[in-house]
Formats: structure tokens, C-alpha cells, sequence
């Protein structure tokens, strides 16, 4: 399976850049996230890798081989990329059954019965389907038809394969079985995935990495646990997980990349991003992301607020709590919470940022 790099690919409709200068590199059976709001040219990214759109600028390589050059015009067809793609709708025939569904691509191609039969087989196996060969799409569940979708695509051996919001028409349950099958898939296959969502819970789920878009920018692309305790500017700490970005005043400088922050009453000891460590001081260019698992409901917290609301999770609650300086934070607590109740709290920990974007 693949290695696929772009490098500064922009594609414009019109006058409106739906992405723009975006350079990514993609390792060899990697499972590659692109999240981010509606319009932020994730699609756009994903048909441009496949070859339905050429880049205006910028080029594309699959496994060293050029596929598309937006200086030269030079473009692969979609086709010869030998990439697998699985989009929303599961696009199956509904006249043919779920094994010759899988198999057609190989049909087309005049592929041997033998040899064919052998890879549906495979195939069918890989997505634990083999027992549903002989039925037709219309007798399979929703998640059972993006299986054989993903099935019709691994029959190819592809380079790469790239999903499309592949579980968006599914309902919340299903989502999440399917994220296994997915996952499963990726383990059994060592395959290269690229997997277009604007949820940012399937996203952090799956994806060894994920590159969060906004605008046409990649922002951030960095495994889930980075982007969560460490995102790089405003658009990313606000899309990628639950927490606040509380502008900060005064920050002083400490020791191992971290630092002391006022706000309100209460001073925090927060890590801090080497990149704007230089600018500490009086600084409302810099953002304090705090998640609630950093946050206890403690009678001896030096940080104080009143519940506006809160909500049970199943074995913990989950509050919104309102600051004094009116800023709205979400905390866990073990305890019930009474709405207009006066509440202190410990932040045990936090992270310093720019709030500007960097790109
Ligand atoms: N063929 C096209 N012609 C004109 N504008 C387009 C075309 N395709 C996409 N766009 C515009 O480019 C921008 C990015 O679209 P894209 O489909 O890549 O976004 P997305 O992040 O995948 O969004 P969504 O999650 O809603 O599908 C949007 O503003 C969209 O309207």
C-alpha cells in the first residue's frame, strides 16, 4: 500500500480557494482523518487525491509516481490510480447479489472465474459477510451494505482506499459497530485509509493521525491525543473535544514547558506551547484551553462559579459551570449539582496557546 504526498495542492471554483496551499504526507498503511466543518474542502481534498478535480496548483504522489501536477496540467485518470473508494450512498447494484456486487470490478477487468471467485471469497471474509454472498443489497442493514462496499473496494487490491462521510446515513449504534469494522478492517488489511467525517468523536476513534481543516487550511495534523491536550490555535481547541479557551492575563514563565497563569482568583500551573513561550507576559493573543477532566469540584478550589446546568452522564455528571468572569466552562463531578449553586474548583492542569492562526 501506498505513500502518498501532496505538496502545496490549491484548487479554486471560481474565486473562492476551497483548499488552499495544502501539503500532506501520508506513511505507508497509515489511517488518515481529514476533519472538519461543513465546507472546509475536506471533499474536495479527497476527489482531488482520487482525480475527479485537478489541483490548480501543487502536486500529487502515490508511492513516488506523480498522478496529478497542477504546473504541467500532467494528470492519471481516476481509474489508473488504483485507489478504492467508498462513498455515503453504498452505491451497490441492486439487481445483483451481494458476491457478484464485490466481484464486478473484477468482472470488468476479465479476470478468471477461479481467481475471482477466490478474492470475493477473501474479500467477503475480511468484512464478515461470507455467509450473506448469495443475497441481494436490499435484504442487508444499512452497515452491512457499507461493508460489502468496503468488500467491492478491497477486491482490487488498491493502493490506498478512501472513505467518503462513509457513515453518515447510518443511525448512532450502527456508527459505532461500524467504527470497529472499520478499525478491523484496517488491522486485517494493513490497507492506507483516508477518511473524510466532520465528527470529530469518529474521527478520534479511528484515525492514527487526523489533519483538522478549516477554510481550506490544514490547521493541525497530529494523532488525537496531540490535537486534544495540545491544539495549536483556536479553530482546533474549539473543534477537537469537549473544554473552553479562556483568554488569560499575566502568564509567567516556569520550568519544563510550563507555566503559571492568573485567572480570576485563582493561579493555574498549565503546559505551554514552545512556539509562544517567548511571548508570555500581559498577552491577550494567548488562549488557555482547559478540558474538564483537568477540573475538580473541590471546596478548596481558588476557582469560583455557579452551575447553570448539569446533566447525568451515567456514573458522573456533567456541569456548566459560569465564572466570574463570565466565561462558561464544562467540569465532571461525582456529585449532583444544584442550578444556581456557588461552586469552587481546582484546575489541575491546562494548556497555553496562540489564539491567532498560524498559517
Ligand atoms: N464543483 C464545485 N463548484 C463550486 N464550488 C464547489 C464545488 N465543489 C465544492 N465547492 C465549494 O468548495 C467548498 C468546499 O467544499 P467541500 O465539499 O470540499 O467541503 P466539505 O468540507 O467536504 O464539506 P461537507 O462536510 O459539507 O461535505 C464549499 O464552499 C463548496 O461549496
Amino acid at each position: 500500500m501506498a505513500v502518498i504526498n501532496l505538496r502545496n495542492i490549491t484548487k479554486q471554483f471560481g474565486d473562492y480557494r476551497a483548499v488552499n496551499n495544502v501539503s500532506l504526507d501520508i506513511a505507508d498503511g497509515e489511517f488518515v482523518a481529514l476533519l472538519g466543518p461543513s465546507g472546509c474542502g475536506k471533499t474536495t481534498l479527497l476527489r482531488l487525491l482520487a482525480g475527479f478535480e485537478e489541483p490548480d496548483e501543487g502536486t500529487i504522489s502515490l508511492a513516488g509516481q506523480v498522478v496529478a501536477d497542477g504546473v504541467s496540467r500532467q494528470m492519471v485518470a481516476p481509474e489508473d490510480r488504483n485507489l478504492g473508494i467508498v462513498f455515503q450512498s453504498y452505491a451497490l447494484w441492486p439487481h445483483m447479489s451481494v458476491a457478484r456486487n464485490v466481484g464486478y470490478p473484477l468482472e470488468v477487468r476479465k479476470m478468471l472465474r477461479a481467481e475471482r471467485d477466490r478474492r470475493i471469497r477473501e474479500a467477503l471474509s475480511i468484512v464478515s459477510l461470507e455467509n450473506y454472498a448469495d443475497r441481494s443489497p436490499s435484504e442487508l442493514s444499512g452497515g452491512q451494505r457499507q461493508r460489502v462496499a468496503l468488500a467491492r473496494c478491497l477486491v482490487m487490491e488498491p493502493r490506498a482506499v478512501l472513505l467518503d462521510e462513509p457513515l453518515a446515513n447510518l443511525d448512532v449504534h450502527l456508527r459505532e459497530t461500524m467504527q470497529e469494522a472499520f478499525l478491523d478492517f484496517h488491522r486485517r488489511t494493513g490497507a492506507t485509509m483516508i477518511y473524510v467525517t466532520h465528527d470529530q468523536a469518529e474521527a478520534m476513534a479511528m484515525a492514527d493521525r487526523i489533519a483538522v481543516m478549516d477554510r481550506g487550511h490544514i490547521r493541525q495534523m497530529a494523532a488525537p491525543e496531540t490535537l486534544y491536550r495540545e491544539p495549536s490555535d483556536q479553530m482546533v481547541a474549539g473543534f477537537v473535544g469537549a473544554g473552553a479557551v479562556l483568554p488569560v492575563g499575566d502568564i509567567t514563565l516556569q520550568n519544563n514547558g510550563r507555566c503559571a497563569v492568573r485567572l480570576g482568583d485563582a493561579d493555574i500551573s498549565a503546559r505551554i506551547c514552545a512556539r509562544v513561550a517567548s511571548q508570555t507576559g500581559a498577552n491577550d493573543a494567548l488562549g488557555l484551553c482547559l478540558r474538564p477532566e483537568d477540573i475538580r469540584v473541590d471546596g478548596h478550589g481558588t476557582l469560583a462559579g455557579k452551575v447553570e446546568d448539569c446533566v447525568y452522564l451515567g456514573g458522573r455528571f456533567r456541569l456548566a459551570v459560569r465564572l466570574a468572569n463570565g466565561h462558561a466552562l464544562p467540569v465532571y463531578s461525582d456529585l449532583r449539582a444544584r442550578i444556581g449553586e456557588n461552586i469552587s474548583l481546582s484546575v489541575r492542569d491546562g494548556w497555553v496557546f496562540s489564539r491567532q492562526e498560524a498559517a
